[in-house]
């Protein structure tokens, strides 16, 4: 059998990546995924308030009519498949955890976690109920814990109530608790996470086009994302030649200082400009030699 080596993702400093301008998209069909908390909407204090704007639903829909595009994100599947409010799209929920798309596609992993998760979810509420700015968000194959708007004083308790829950049973043997953005968030125990997600989306959408194998050498995944979480997919999609964005504003404190992204953007509106000039590029495809985003 023959083998090959994939040299491992890089990790490096984000500040030395190179802006999105220079991308060379080449002649390759795209396959685009998208994380929605950061990357479509800006970080906001409340959760509910992060609403898509109407260009940026107008600038994915427009690139969805070149490419496939999967919104890939945190939030319950039903919630952000609301929120962004554009048909045919993948839309991967509870990081990846609950899948719908084009077709009928339907993928749920460790359905067996959401009575689990509800009861945790139950527990946390209960237990946070006196911390002013904490809040519980149902997530249905996660939960997330906010302490955005938490007094620095109070955070610990927050913390707290977390590993106390996750250490009763059920929960510690069916949940693992992650961190994002100002939020812990409580996922099934399972081998699955954003880049799983997308490795599975990508194998789905070669399958909806009829490739065969050698269809990957065709196409280009490229990932936008903000959040630590965005990372598994950075690293997953590393062996396709994916371009990895990252959404890193210079004075960002939640980012972590390395990445395996290749690139980055500033915020949303570079992120809604990126996306024009991929679906500009899809709709006068560039003459041989110039193929960058540009
Ligand atoms: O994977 P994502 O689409 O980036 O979702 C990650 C989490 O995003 C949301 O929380 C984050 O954004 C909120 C709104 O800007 C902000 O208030 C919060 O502090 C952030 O953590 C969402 O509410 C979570 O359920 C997602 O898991």
């Amino acid at each position: 059998m023959a083998t090959f080596a994939v040299p491992p993702p890089q990790t490096r400093d984000w500040r030395e990546l190179p802006d999105a301008k220079t991308i060379d998209t080449g002649t390759k069909r795209l396959v685009v995924f998208l994380d929605y908390d950061g990357t479509l909407t800006p970080i906001v204090e409340a959760s509910d308030a992060a609403v898509l704007t109407a260009p940026m639903r107008a600038s994915i829909a427009r690139l969805a009519r070149h490419a496939p595009v999967a919104v890939v994100s945190g939030r319950a599947r039903e919630k952000v498949r609301e929120f962004v409010a554009v048909e045919n799209l993948y839309y991967a929920g509870s990081h990846g955890f609950d899948i719908d798309g084009p077709g009928g596609l339907r993928k749920q992993v460790k359905t067996s976690a959401v009575p689990i998760l509800r009861a945790a979810r139950s527990q946390l509420e209960v237990w946070l109920r006196d911390v002013a700015g904490a809040s519980v968000e149902d997530n249905v194959f996660s939960v997330s814990i906010h302490w955005r708007g938490v007094a620095e004083a109070d955070r610990p308790r927050v913390a707290g109530a977390v590993d106390a829950v996750l250490a009763l049973a059920p929960f510690r043997t069916t949940l693992r608790k992650f961190s994002g953005k100002c939020v812990f968030e409580l996922r099934p125990s399972a081998a699955w996470n954003k880049g799983e997600a997308a490795l599975y989306l990508l194998d789905m959408v070669r399958k909806a086009e009829g490739g065969a194998h050698d269809w990957f050498d065709g196409v280009q995944p490229i990932y936008v994302g903000d959040d630590v979480t965005d990372e598994d997919a950075f690293k997953a999609l590393a062996p396709f030649g994916a371009v990895g964005v990252l959404v890193a504003p210079a004075d960002e404190s939640e980012r972590p200082a390395r990445t395996h992204a290749t690139h980055r953007l500033r915020d949303v509106d570079d992120v809604r400009a990126f996306l024009d000039a991929l679906a500009a590029r899809a709709e006068a495809p560039p003459a041989t030699g110039d193929a960058s985003t540009t």
